[in-house]
């Protein structure tokens, strides 16, 4: 590397997720995961969990037959073809380019907005279909299941593969964190801070659209196969996991700009491990209490119905108020006069709102809504409540190595403001 890329591109010296070992560890256990959901908590299995011993499963593992059941090519087909109608629909749909914040280099990216619009179609197309078809038309997601999740992963492993191999032409932009010079550690944490093809940024388009769309067609697919299974008609337990998911996710959509401040866009690189993240972990492990009803058919009845509604509602609140406060106020809006501390990088950072009762309010309203996605599954397994306890490592974990860069961020000013706001996710408890 020239004197002058270095100074752009400085060499990363901290490992996170324990080094390479461990962005090894996750590579491998992310599909491994994802898989032995699905084959852990299926009706074809047998249950969730299915009563089958240890070594009838180590039989299975070890008949390359099994293996062989893993690939689809219809699937994949499918996958692809929903894969380059993203593509398409952020070329042709219009939206507005906004300004994402300052890179290191003084510039700023342009992103375009259309995922929202792009959302209404898929879903106008969805219901003008079933409307046509029946729910019928509609369950081949749910037959097709294990192939799907073989094509994202493909797909996944191309994108970082990809990416990685092209982050090493002359003047791409870094992740501070993703040039530590091991491949398997930079391949796995994202070398290239946006890798983009033209105006084509990569990393905020997988974000948003394939993964997070296809979240909702899976629960879509999944209410198909309940009615069917019902003659017509779903359960409410259906019903409300379906409602909170899509709701989630039309509000990510709706709320585009506002992924542009988050951590992913900001200092995460794109690799394996957000491709895989955004493209199988995001609809096939998300969508797992959706799949568990259709097999498992739960009627909550009001009281319970009103209660989970309230539970999801709240986390609903705290999440939307505090994003909004932060995004507004990173975007020179402060529209509730805010308290705020002036630091010497320049940025301010919020001191009151959800912002002065925890360093990340945001984390705690997604817990919450998390719980409230699993809660109508009931409690006959602690499978589907699996989102909920990944969730809170995940955000506890993010929680760590955002205040890490935080501090390096901002030095003795962060210390300050840490004295000012000494919890981290939850007001009063951690
Ligand atoms: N459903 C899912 O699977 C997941 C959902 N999420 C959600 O994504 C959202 C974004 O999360 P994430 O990007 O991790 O974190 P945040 O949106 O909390 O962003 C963190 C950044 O905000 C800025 N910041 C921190 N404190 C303040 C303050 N007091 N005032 C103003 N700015 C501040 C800092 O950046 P700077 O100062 O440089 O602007 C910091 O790096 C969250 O709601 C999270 O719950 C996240 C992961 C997974
Ligand atoms: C196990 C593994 C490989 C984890 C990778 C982490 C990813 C699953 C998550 C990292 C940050 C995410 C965000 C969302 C989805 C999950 C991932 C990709 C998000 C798009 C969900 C919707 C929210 O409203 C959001 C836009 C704030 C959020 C952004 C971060």
């Amino acid at each position: 590397m020239s004197p002058p890329e270095q100074a752009l591109n400085p060499r990363t010296k901290k490992y996170e997720f324990f080094g390479p070992p461990g962005a090894l560890f996750v590579t491998l256990s992310v599909p491994a995961t994802t898989y032995a959901l699905y084959f852990g908590c299926s009706e074809a299995t047998g249950g969730c969990p299915p009563h089958v011993s240890a070594p009838a499963v180590i039989d299975a593992l070890s008949d390359p037959a099994w293996w062989k059941s893993l690939w689809d090519a219809e699937a994949a087909v499918m996958y692809l073809a929903w894969y380059a109608f993203c593509v398409v629909a952020w070329y042709v749909m219009p939206g507005d380019w906004v300004e994402g914040v300052e890179l290191r280099t003084g510039g700023k990216k342009k992103y375009k907005i259309n995922a929202f619009s792009t959302f209404l179609l898929v879903m106008g197309l969805s219901a003008g279909y079933i409307w046509r078809f029946g729910p019928e038309s509609f369950t081949f997601i749910y037959e097709k299941w294990v192939g799907l999740v073989t094509a994202s992963l493909l797909m996944s492993f191309a994108q970082g593969l990809g990416c990685y191999l092209a982050s090493f032409r002359p003047g791409a932009i870094l992740a501070l964190g993703g040039n530590s010079g091991n491949p398997i550690y930079d391949f796995f944490i994202g070398r290239e801070l946006n890798p983009s093809i033209g105006s084509f940024d990569i990393k905020s388009f997988n974000e948003l659209r394939p993964g997070l769309i296809l979240w909702v067609l899976i629960d879509i697919s999944m209410a198909c196969e309940q009615a069917v299974r019902r003659g017509g008609s779903i359960t409410d337990s259906m019903l409300l996991v379906f409602l909170f998911q899509f709701w989630y996710v039309a509000d990510a959509l709706y709320n585009e700009p506002a992924i542009f401040t988050t951590m992913d866009i900001t200092t995460d690189g794109f690799g394996f491990m957000l491709a895989v993240g955004d493209l199988t972990w995001v609809p096939c492990v998300y969508s797992l209490q959706a799949r568990y009803l259709v097999f498992k058919q739960k009627e909550l009845g009001l009281f319970w119905t009103s209660a989970v509604v309230a539970v999801n509602l709240l986390g609903y609140w705290i999440f939307r108020s505090a994003n909004g406060e932060k995004n507004d106020f990173r975007n020179g809006r402060n529209p509730k006069n805010l308290k705020f501390m002036e630091t010497e990088r320049g940025t301010k950072l919020l001191t009151s709102g959800w912002w002065g009762l925890s360093r990340h309010p945001n984390y705690l309203g997604d817990l919450i809504m998390a719980l409230a996605w699993s809660l109508p599954t009931g409690f006959e397994t602690p499978i589907t409540y699996f989102y909920v306890s990944y969730f809170a490592v995940l955000l506890i974990h993010r929680q760590i190595r955002d205040d890490e860069n935080c501090e390096k961020k901002y030095g003795k000013d962060w210390h300050k403001y840490t004295q000012l706001v000494p919890y981290r996710i939850i007001p009063y408890v951690y």
